[in-house]
């Protein structure tokens, strides 16, 4: 198990930078997602983690030691990809074995991590089998073998679901969830799906644009989402936004359609008598008495309050 700590990482890929300055630590043992759209720089970070992508300023240190320039093959993480990355030709066992006899561990050794992993990822009865004769879901697990056996500091994860249909995509969720409670190693996972991303992480790092938009829990990030991207992003069905203006007295708001907010002291920012969005769950907004038929809905909680977009 490893600390993982980011100071001020940048990435530019030329003049580009994608990776503004961040600086955040991932404690011994937590489960840590990485979510955000397409292209926003998950896989970048995640991949600078790694050592498949060089860190253009800033530094990332593994248990106190810093990586920067430090050879993957010597930095004692362990990463699952989306497409498995599975030897075609190998058996499930030495697919699983593989890295192992790299590093010269004797025969008795690497036999006893292989049926150990393999019992934890009920494989057992599948270690003679090819890749192509397992269901995604077993190509996955064995995926997850193979990182298991060499017991690393750290382990990165790089979509590794999103191959999987629904179902299964929530099966596999349950059971990774079980398998870092067992073994609590350092845990690193990139998703662009924020559902994925609340249901398994200890702590989420919202990124938008390269940028470090929200790191938090994810109960403290769905009830008090920092900026608007973060509050429209996270949240199934999403937040609904409305506009309106502070009342005087700061402690409400008018918004669009005769609906009045009373707003929590904490959430305001924004001066007075300015426009303002404001963000509401769709479980915050309830029914009033049919009869007034102006307004239908009464709202009495927001989770969002900032200056309009
Ligand atoms: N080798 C590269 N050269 C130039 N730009 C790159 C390179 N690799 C990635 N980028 C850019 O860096 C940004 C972040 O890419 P990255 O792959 O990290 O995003 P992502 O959040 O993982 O996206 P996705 O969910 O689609 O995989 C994107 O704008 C991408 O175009």
């Amino acid at each position: 198990m490893a600390r993982v700590v980011f100071e001020k990482v940048t990435k530019r890929y030329g003049d580009t930078e994608v990776i503004h300055n961040i600086d955040t630590a991932i404690d011994n043992g937590e489960f840590t997602v990485i979510v955000g759209p397409s292209g926003c720089g998950k896989s970048t970070l995640l991949r600078m983690i790694a050592g498949l992508e060089e860190i253009t300023s800033g530094t990332i240190s593994i248990d106190g030691r810093a990586v920067n320039d430090l050879e993957p093959k010597d930095r004692d993480i362990a990463m699952v990809f989306q497409n498995y990355a599975l030897y075609p030709h190998m058996t499930v066992f030495n697919n699983m074995a593989y890295g192992l006899k790299l590093r010269k561990f004797s025969r008795e050794e690497i036999k006893a991590r292989v049926d150990q992993a393999a019992k934890l990822l009920q494989l057992e009865g599948l270690l003679q089998r090819k890749p192509r004769q397992l269901s995604g879901g077993q190509r996955q697990r064995v995926a997850m073998g193979r990182c298991i056996v060499r017991e690393p500091k750290v382990f990165l994860f790089d979509e590794p679901l999103s191959n999987l249909d629904a179902k299964l995509r929530v099966q596999m969720r349950l059971e990774l969830r079980n398998l870092h409670k067992r073994l609590r190693v350092t845990s690193i996972y990139v998703t662009h799906d924020q559902v994925e991303a609340m249901t398994l992480g200890d702590r989420l790092i919202v990124i938008n644009g390269g940028y470090a938009e929200q790191i938090g829990s994810p109960l403290e990030i769905y009830e008090r989402p920092a900026t608007r991207f973060v509050a429209g992003f996270i949240g199934s069905p999403a937040m609904n936004f409305l506009d309106g203006r502070l009342s005087r007295d700061g402690q409400s708001a008018a918004l669009a359609g005769g609906l009045h907010l009373p707003l929590e002291r904490e959430n305001l920012q924004p001066q007075n008598g300015r426009e303002v969005s404001v963000g509401i769950r769709p479980e915050h907004f309830r029914l009033t008495d049919p009869e007034q038929a102006t307004l239908p809905l009464k709202a009495d909680h927001s989770e969002f309050l900032g200056p309009t977009p």
